[in-house]
């Protein structure tokens, strides 16, 4: 192990002196601390093993013994993927002062999760516990109790190796907090491969979103690199280890915008032990159909709009009839009569009650049942199950229902609503003008809804009427990202499927580029459920250096939202903005030069220039690999611009702004989010001017 390296880089030369004395002991200290934590890692890894092998034949039953398998065998990964790993990133070493309570002189080492010794002691406590949060919000003037805070650096190599720690006295009575190194090399890190954790260096603001209460909806307005995504997947990991038993029930879900964005985020949850949570896009959670067909412009701003939520609801409930004449249901030698009046008032009933469309169908039937029991029984007759159940079956009985209140699918209403213009009129009335209502209406050779390509917003509008129909099966918790980017359509997807659960939603207004993105919060939060959610702002930059976020903080004003600039937090990083006689050539060149310094390159162009720009790589001999493709390994990454978000590399090099502009309507917001990918070194090339706001 290095030697560790000094302690408070404020510290007066004679306190030095004698905490200099003291590193040998603390270092050997150190050293046998590690290797009991090693110890016990690989007993417990035993110990799971085990259980994994003899897991299925202690269990009662197939299922018990598969769910216990399952979990077993996740706990065993869980185990395996970290037995030489760094054990710990911290240490608490609480003082004998009140506040200290029941922790009173206790150290307590931290880490990604709990490792005990062969009697259940602890030797590691997860940084999820209670007590670890003081590990994150101690401080010189509010110490919680605690003595000193150690913080250890670890090499990246396997096995790693203790590179030294760090201690900071809390209870000293001084009121300046003195930043710390290891946090800012770990902040400053160069970045390699998908997105990792942030236990060790989690700051105050962000743990209180982290912690916030289970049923607490929080929305994170932050800038670029305010660690928006990193506070999203640790709430998810705090909430799955606090409250294990509720999370069972629809767990948690995490909806990102792209593939490529769940890719890079991937690794976040499984690393801090938890493997079930589900990633999605929102294309996969609405699911359905393949897309088949793209919308025009105009016909897709209609269908993302709220207003089609009442379209929809109309043309569903609008299928709903009065009856019109009696019911008559032969039964043996009787024939049984209700009368309209009757079957009148269970319509209005069931429809005053509002259930989904398809409950309110079978609670329709079930009361047309009842009245026949009724009329059974006026006959002293004591009809039994199997009689009830073939009245609810009986064809003058589902006729009935098929007329008055008709079985549906999504497709089928949507395909009426689009093919047929009387129907789209009568729900869309007062709602949608009639320019609206043409740019819906399918053109040219009639199509059923077996014959239809379905749009990306029309599965949008399918899983509105589904959750029209029933109920979708929702989740504990949801954290939205880039919930800015989502029409009001697409948030109410994702209120449906948290109608008992509550949700994190991230989001940046400035970095809105869909049609539809947010320009404030409060509606973003009223479509997604969540009205009384609290916006809590994020403004310190951990993602991109001081002259970079300069750079792109003068796109600010022109963006047409009202977000506070976000304020980096560290001043290294390079700028380099050139004008270039080539763009290929310059691309080429400055793509060599980045490799040979550390870390994931991303070059980031428009869309319509970027195959060129690969092409150029390639021919140059230089390997590039593809977003949207697993190739670990490969340190340079062609990245069209409308995929950037979300996304990080040490070293960007942004192609043609003015191109990148001018690809969209919202291009500035675009360029916003391009120019604010790079966590190091920037380099922005152009042969066209520059955009006004980033000249001089
Ligand atoms: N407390 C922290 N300590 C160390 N690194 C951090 C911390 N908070 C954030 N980061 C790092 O900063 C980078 C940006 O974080 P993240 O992607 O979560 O930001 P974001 O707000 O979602 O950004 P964007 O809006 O640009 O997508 C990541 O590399 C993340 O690991």
């Amino acid at each position: 192990m290095a030697p560790p390296t000094s302690a408070h880089p404020t510290m007066p030369a004679a306190a030095l002196a004698e905490e200099q004395a003291r590193l040998p002991a603390a270092l050997a200290e150190e050293q046998a601390r590690l290797a009991a934590a090693r110890e016990a890692l690989a007993r417990m890894l035993d110990t799971a093993r085990l259980r994994v092998a003899t897991g299925a034949s202690v269990a009662g039953d197939r299922y018990t013994a598969e769910t216990l398998g399952r979990m077993l065998k996740s706990h065993v990964k869980e185990l395996t993927e970290e037995p030489d790993g760094p054990l710990y990133f911290g240490r608490l070493w609480f003082g004998a002062s009140p506040a200290a309570g029941e922790h009173r002189d206790e150290r307590y080492y931290l880490g990604r999760r709990h490792i005990t010794d062969e009697s259940g002691q602890p030797i590691v406590i997860d940084w999820r516990a209670p007590v670890s949060r003081a590990f994150y919000r101690a401080s010189t003037r509010d110490p919680l109790g605690v003595r000193e805070r150690r913080r250890y650096g670890w090499t990246g190599r396997h096995p790693a190796e203790l590179t030294g720690f760090e201690d900071e006295r809390l209870d000293g009575g001084t009121s300046v907090d003195v930043a710390s190194r290891l946090v800012a090399a770990e902040i400053e890190r160069p970045r390699i491969g998908p997105m990792r954790d942030i236990v060790a260096t989690i700051q105050p603001e962000q743990d209180d979103l982290v912690r916030a209460d289970l049923d607490r909806s929080v929305c994170v307005q932050g800038g670029p690199g305010s660690g928006k995504t990193a506070v999203g997947l640790h709430r998810a990991a705090y909430l799955l280890y606090t409250h294990r038993r509720q999370m069972k029930r629809g767990g948690v879900l995490v909806v990102g915008p792209n593939p490529a964005f769940l890719r890079y985020i991937s690794a976040v949850l499984p690393a801090l032990g938890e493997v079930d949570a589900l990633q999605q896009t929102l294309a996969e959670l609405v699911g359905g159909h393949p897309v088949g067909a793209t919308d025009s412009e105009a016909a897709a701003t209609v269908k993302h709009d709220p207003r089609m939520a009442g379209v929809l609801h109309r043309a569903l409930y609008q299928r709903i009839g009065e009856p019109t004449g009696p019911l008559v249901v032969p039964d043996g030698s009787y024939r049984w009569r209700l009368p309209v009046e009757w079957l009148r008032r269970i319509v209005t009933q069931v429809r005053a009650e509002a259930p989904p469309y398809a409950i309110g169908r079978e609670r329709l039937r079930s009361r047309v049942v009842g009245l026949l029991q009724r009329r059974a029984e006026g006959r002293a007759e004591t009809p039994g199950g199997a009689w009830l159940r073939r009245m609810a079956r009986c064809r003058p009985v589902t006729a009935f229902l098929d007329e008055v209140w008709p079985a549906t699918r999504p497709e089928e209403l949507l395909a009426l609503l689009f093919g047929d213009p009387t129907v789209l009129a009568r729900a869309s009335a007062g709602v949608l003008d009639a320019e609206e209502q043409a740019v819906l209406r399918w053109q040219g050779r009639p199509r059923t809804a077996r014959t239809a390509a379905w749009t990306a917003a029309d599965r949008v509008l399918l899983d509105e009427v589904a959750g029209l129909l029933d109920h979708p099966a929702g989740h504990r918790h949801i954290v939205v990202d880039e919930a800015q980017d989502l029409s009001p359509m697409q948030c109410r997807a994702i209120a449906r499927r948290s109608r008992h659960g509550s949700l994190t939603v991230l989001g940046d207004l400035a970095q809105g580029t869909t049609p539809w993105a947010a320009s404030d919060w409060p509606d973003q939060l009223a479509h997604l459920g969540q009205p009384a959610a609290t916006v809590v702002p994020l403004t310190a930059g951990f993602r991109v250096p001081a002259v970079v976020l300069e750079l792109a903080n003068r796109l600010l004003p022109e963006l047409g939202v009202r977000v506070a600039p976000t304020r980096s937090v560290r001043t290294d990083g390079t700028l380099r903005v050139r004008a270039v006689p080539d763009l290929a050539t310059a691309t080429t060149e400055a793509v060599g030069a980045a490799l040979g310094l550390a870390g994931s390159i991303g070059v980031i162009a428009a869309d319509t220039r970027l195959p060129r720009l690969t092409e150029a790589l390639r021919s140059a001999g230089i390997a590039v690999a593809d977003p949207d493709a697993d190739d670990e390994g490969v340190r340079v990454t062609a990245l069209p611009a409308s995929l950037a978000k979300g996304l990080e590399y040490d070293h960007v090099i942004v192609v043609e702004p003015a191109e990148i502009v001018e690809a969209e309507p919202r291009g500035p917001h675009r360029l916003y989010v391009v120019l604010t990918r790079a966590v190091s070194r920037l380099d922005v090339l152009h042969q066209r001017a520059l955009p006004p706001a980033l000249r001089g």
